[in-house]
């Protein structure tokens, strides 16, 4: 999808949406993404302490880091920081026009990764979530890939060796913190699955 473009002039992929797989975000909450992860955000009722002075509300414990590098033939591994500043590659249509396609998903096999965004209001959906589950052979299961929009208070954390899209973002270009472990060996650190057939993601307005 080449250059800027509004809902309304918004190139379609199909003549109607009925007639093909789509799919339509779910809320992004802890509760619908635990398969896949943890949504980085203070938890309802978790545990918080007063900090730094008492001017600050500590939430302890709001994702977890793993690295299983000691499980690959390259077990040394170190802790890497990445800054994404990503082009919007979504912006909000109506439904009767794909906003999104997802052509490929990708997982990390031995660690897991934590996007936060920077610079976004809190509450304007600003990424696009993507993932799915194994299938038998251990490649993403096509037919169960779920959706999620996530807002500019939310970070997410993909599990380890989780199928998810590369990061997606939504109407502007947003600044992205990513933490996750690395070998240096590609196959190791990233691997990639083209879709059989793109699928459309409808991403509504807020
Ligand atoms: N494709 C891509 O940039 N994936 C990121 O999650 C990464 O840096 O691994």
């Amino acid at each position: 999808m080449e250059g800027s473009f509004t809902s309304k002039n918004y190139q379609r992929f199909s003549t109607s949406p009925m007639d093909q797989k789509f799919l339509s975000p779910k809320l992004f909450t802890p509760e619908s993404f635990a398969p896949y992860g943890t949504v980085v955000q203070p938890q309802e009722n978790g545990p918080m302490v007063v900090a730094n002075g008492g001017t600050a509300k500590k939430y302890l414990g709001v994702s977890e880091s793993e690295n299983n590098y000691k499980k690959s033939s390259t077990p040394s591994s170190k802790a890497t920081w990445n800054f994404f500043s990503t082009k919007p590659s979504v912006f909000p249509a109506d439904e009767e026009s794909p906003a999104f396609q997802i052509r490929v998903l990708e997982r990390h096999p031995y660690t897991t990764q934590t996007f936060i965004p920077l610079c976004r209001d809190a509450q304007e959906s600003s990424y696009l979530v993507a993932v799915a589950p194994d299938a038998p052979d251990g490649l993403p299961d096509w037919d169960r890939v779920e959706t999620f929009v996530a807002k500019g208070c939310q970070g997410v954390t993909y599990a380890a060796s989780v199928w998810h899209a590369p990061m997606v973002t939504i109407g502007k270009e947003t600044m992205l913190v990513a933490f996750n472990f690395e070998n240096g060996v590609d196959d190791d650190d990233c691997q990639v699955q083209a879709a059989p057939s793109p699928l459309d993601v409808y991403v509504k307005r807020d």
